[in-house]
């Protein structure tokens, strides 16, 4: 992946965090959403409450580079999208393969342009990441597929579709952007899509939520099955984007590894999942007040079994900071990670500062209680960013997180956030 430049972050030790702190708005609602936004033909499509990550800006981007007017207006965390002209079906490497919601504008450059070419999708590289969920779901609504390779080497995906019709789409398992894009690729087809094994995940909805706004006819979301209705136009809408139950679960463990206490603003428990019983075995207490979460911990942190799955399992995205937690607890805790082949690289980070891990495959033991202590990281993915952050914050000493363009894809403001609570953290880029 090109970096432009490169981020770090210096991170000491030691300091328990206490205070206030905002939850961002979802990354993973937030580029659904922008996807959605360019299937309305007419209009300006306004989201509020958008996490200023490079995720985000690489979405602004994106949008400008297929023909539509898009504004990010930062201090308002508000995103101003005109896409009443589409000029391009084009979605160049450059920017496409810097992040994987890239591959959430398709379906909008189906319907208004007839075709989508993918030079490239990007995203964390997490293992083996394929896309067959989405190409069988278009290709059932008549769409053609076609791979060339370009002169630089590089493989081209080619997506024609003349008028998509519905049908009977599924996904092999609950894939999450698999069922954002099967859904919009529906809501403009002609007839009636029954979607199987649709995932479940809050963000999914808050996307059907949106689109049913624009006219779409979306049921059963939240179900494993989704029926939606073709319908001829979309319109554009004002929508506020959900918290980010990721950004909200790594502050939960920010108090926990510190031994802190913050409110969350924003936070939801339901949204945490598994994941919330799983740090209140920990030793987490959660105190849910409207829409602020109180989380704290007094006592020592006990070890943990995890499993990932889809939600409301323990999210694959939190499967990387409760290592870094669970690197402090009195005792052996066990992860097994059910949803991507390749998420472990964090533990060879987390060797360097001292932590016992053994890893088998997908699944991962780490021998705690081991005391942390500074060293130079690497972030090779963005939730390996969110916890190394976390062991910096625990650790003896100073830890510099390098590649650290990748925590900025999905955290937005995180030295400022942290070090409002009282942690020693700065960003650094050159
Ligand atoms: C932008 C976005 O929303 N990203 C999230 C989304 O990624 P993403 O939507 O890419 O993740 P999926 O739910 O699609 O992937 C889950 C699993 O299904 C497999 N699979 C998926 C699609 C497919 O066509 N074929 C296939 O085999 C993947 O390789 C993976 O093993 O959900 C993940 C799992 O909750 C999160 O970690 C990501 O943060
Ligand atoms: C895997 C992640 O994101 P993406 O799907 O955007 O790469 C993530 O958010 O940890």
């Amino acid at each position: 992946m090109s970096m432009g430049h490169e981020v770090r972050y210096r991170v000491r030790g030691g300091r328990q965090l206490h205070g206030t702190v905002f939850v961002q708005g979802a990354k993973n609602a937030v580029l659904p959403m922008i996807g959605a936004s360019l299937m309305a033909s007419r209009g300006r499509t306004v989201l509020r409450n958008v996490p200023i990550i490079e995720d985000v800006r690489r979405a602004v981007e994106l949008a400008r580079a297929v023909g539509a007017k898009a504004e990010l207006h930062e201090t308002e965390r508000t995103l101003v999208i005109d896409a009443s002209s589409l000029t391009s079906p084009v979605l160049p490497a450059d920017i496409a393969s810097r992040f994987r919601g890239s591959f959430l504008f398709v379906p909008a450059l189906l319907h208004r342009l007839g075709e989508a070419v993918i030079e490239g999708v990007g995203g964390c590289n997490l293992g083996s990441r394929n896309l067959d969920f989405h190409y069988n779901g278009f290709k059932r609504m008549g769409a053609t597929v076609t791979e060339h390779v370009a002169d630089n080497g590089d493989g081209i995906i080619h997506i024609k579709a003349g008028d998509l019709r519905g049908g009977t789409l599924y996904c092999d398992t609950p894939s999450h952007t698999g069922t954002e894009n099967l859904i919009m690729a529906a809501a403009l087809a002609h007839g009636t899509t029954l979607i199987k094994n649709a995932a479940l995940e809050p963000e999914v909805l808050d996307n059907i939520a949106i689109l049913q706004a624009m006219g779409a006819k979306i049921s059963g979301g939240g179900t494993g099955f989704i029926t939606v209705e073709g319908v001829d136009e979309l319109t554009a809408v004002e929508h506020t984007v959900m918290p980010d139950r990721i950004d909200a679960g790594v502050f939960v463990m920010a108090a926990a590894i510190t031994g802190g206490d913050l409110n969350l603003v924003g936070a939801t428990l339901e949204h945490l999942g598994v994941a919330a019983d799983k740090l209140e075995q920990m030793g987490v207490e959660f105190h849910q007040q409207g829409a602020v979460l109180q989380v704290r911990r007094e006592r020592t942190l006990r070890p943990i079994n995890v499993i990932t799955d889809e939600y409301p399992g323990f999210a694959t995205d939190l499967q990387s900071p409760i290592m870094a937690l669970s690197c402090l607890a009195e005792g052996p805790s066990y992860i097994y990670e059910r949803i991507f082949d390749g998420r472990f690289k964090l533990a060879d980070e987390l060797r360097k500062m001292g932590a016992d891990i053994e890893v088998d495959g997908n699944r991962a033991k780490v021998n705690g209680p081991r005391g942390l202590r500074g060293a130079e990281v690497e972030a090779h993915d963005l939730r390996c960013g969110s916890a190394l952050v976390l062991a910096g914050l625990a650790a003896e000493g100073e830890t510099t997180i390098t590649s650290a363009y990748y925590l900025d894809r999905g955290h937005a403001h995180t030295a400022e956030r942290l070090s409002q609570l009282g942690a020693d953290i700065v960003r650094e880029a050159d």
